[in-house]
């Protein structure tokens, strides 16, 4: 069985990927399971912070590793909150995160309400050979949270080709039409050539 490296921190993540790459006998390893790693995600765009977290995690385990840099992309707020995702209310508070957006969006009529997940992989070998995926998904931002599956803003996703929220749907379901599993199944269609 092969094992690739995710950089990430986020167990959500980790878990979509852990679901979506089993089947291809996969298994997942994360930089939970190595002593930390200090990454920097100071980059410009989702390919840029892929990039950083998988060439640091890369280097410093001397593995090959796949990175995720992923997040919502509003319309109405010109994008936002894009790379800042994460910490577009504080660090890492997904609750302080989705009480933000639903504050800055309460004017914005619903046909207005147009958003995108983003998701861009980055694969690193220890010699730098890289490899990028990308994926998306469209939708719109509800008014109120909706759903209590997923991680990060699912609640307030609405997932137009479904009719429901991201959160009310089940793992696999997400996974069949979310933006990391669209970057992955990409990503997974060069993936022996970038591995061997
Ligand atoms: O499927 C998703 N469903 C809901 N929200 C999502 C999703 N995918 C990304 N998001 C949001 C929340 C996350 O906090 C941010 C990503 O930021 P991003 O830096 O890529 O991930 P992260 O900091 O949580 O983990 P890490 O960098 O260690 O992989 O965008
Ligand atoms: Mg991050």
């Amino acid at each position: 069985m092969k094992t690739i490296v995710i950089a990430t921190k986020n167990a959500g993540k980790a878990s979509e990927y852990q679901k979506m790459l089993a089947p291809l006998g996969i298994k997942v390893k994360t930089l939970a399971d190595f002593s930390p790693i200090s990454i920097d995600e100071n980059g410009a765009t989702f390919e840029e912070n892929a990039t950083i977290k998988a060439e640091t995690a890369a280097k410093e385990l001397r593995l090959p590793v796949m990175a995720d840099d992923s997040g919502l992309v509003v319309d109405a707020l010109n994008g936002a909150p894009g790379v800042y995702s994460a910490r577009y209310a504080g660090d890492h508070d997904d609750a302080a995160n989705n009480a933000k957006l639903l504050k800055n969006l309460a004017n914005v009529p619903d046909e207005q309400r147009t958003a995108h997940f983003h998701t861009t992989i980055v694969g690193v070998k220890p010699d730098g050979t890289k490899l990028v995926a990308n994926g998306r998904v469209d939708g719109h931002i509800l008014r109120q949270l909706t759903g209590e599956n997923g991680f990060g803003y699912d609640p307030l996703f609405y997932v137009d080709e479904l009719g429901k929220s991201m959160a009310q749907l089940t793992a696999e379901q997400k996974n069949q039409i979310s933006h990391r599993g669209k970057a992955l199944r990409s990503f997974m269609k060069q993936f022996n050539d970038w591995w061997e």
